[in-house]
């Protein structure tokens, strides 16, 4: 039977280990990125994300967050640039969030945490689709956008409209014509590093490109990711709320970033 994880006392990330051992390897995600500590580098290249908001396909409730799946049979979506070589197509994005606003991001920034962090999962083209890229040392690229208290995002509520209808475990519906640009802040500077998956399998194949600048969230907004289930129905209700791993330790690993 498939190992069951989720983010409680009993199966969350302090039990992780037991059945995906490379939890404790040497390229672990998230961190805290300490931006005193991070080194710039000019060799950086500009961040390019070309995404068609005719590839958004549905919203589905995975159980552990809420994922917006895009169409990757072709380079209609695409990073390229920034720290990377060759071609990602972006596959989907989704969530991680806390209870409260003290809490929720996955990366932190000088221990600070963020209320909520989005990912959106790119995989390398050099390798035929997702599922042969993502345990690959080169296979995925994702990008980590912070976001932080404030005025209501009309972007992201487009999104969170879509939730009613996926509120349970394995809830899926369409969800067409979206542009992933619209949930990105106005400038693209970034830290980087060499990482993993922040869930099991934690496979050691994630170059991460986490956005100096988050984007707004509203407090009702917030509301609205906490009142996503973690259970499907029929089962009792468990509230899809601090659904983030904790930093990682460094283990001499160098973060660059593309700013000074
Ligand atoms: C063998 C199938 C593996 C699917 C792995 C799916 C996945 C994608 C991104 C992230 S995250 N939070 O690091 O962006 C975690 C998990
Ligand atoms: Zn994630």
């Amino acid at each position: 039977m498939a190992h069951a994880w989720g983010y409680s006392e009993h199966d969350g990330p302090s039990h992780w280990c037991e059945n995906f051992p490379v939890a404790n390897g040497p390229r672990q995600s998230p961190i805290d990125i300490i931006p005193s500590q991070a080194q710039f580098d000019s060799k950086l290249k500009q961040l390019k994300l070309k995404y068609d908001p005719s590839t958004s396909k549905g919203i589905l409730n995975n159980g552990h967050s809420f994922q917006v799946d895009f169409a990757d049979d072709d380079d209609r979506s695409v990073l390229t640039g920034g720290p990377v070589t060759g071609t990602y197509r972006l596959k989907q994005f989704h969530f991680h969030w806390g209870g409260a606003d003290d809490r929720g991001s996955e990366h932190t920034v000088g221990g600070t945490k963020f209320p909520c962090e989005l990912h959106l999962v790119h995989w390398n083209t050099k390798y035929p689709n997702f599922g042969e890229a993502v345990s690959k040392p080169d296979g995925l690229a994702v990008v980590g956008v912070f976001l932080k208290i404030g005025g209501a995002n009309p972007s992201l509520q487009k999104v969170l409209d879509a939730c009613d209808a996926i509120k349970s475990k394995g809830k899926q519906t369409t969800f067409s014509n979206f542009d992933p640009k619209t949930l990105l802040p106005a400038t693209l500077q970034y830290w980087t590093y060499e990482g993993s998956l922040t869930t099991p399998p934690l496979h050691e194949s994630v170059t991460w490109i986490v956005l100096r600048d988050p984007i707004s969230v509203s407090p009702a907004q917030m509301a609205k990711f906490r009142s996503l289930l973690f259970s499907a129905d029929g089962e009792t209700p468990r509230c899809m709320v601090d659904n983030y791993r904790p930093p990682q330790p460094l283990k001499g690993r160098k973060v660059c970033c593309s700013f000074k």
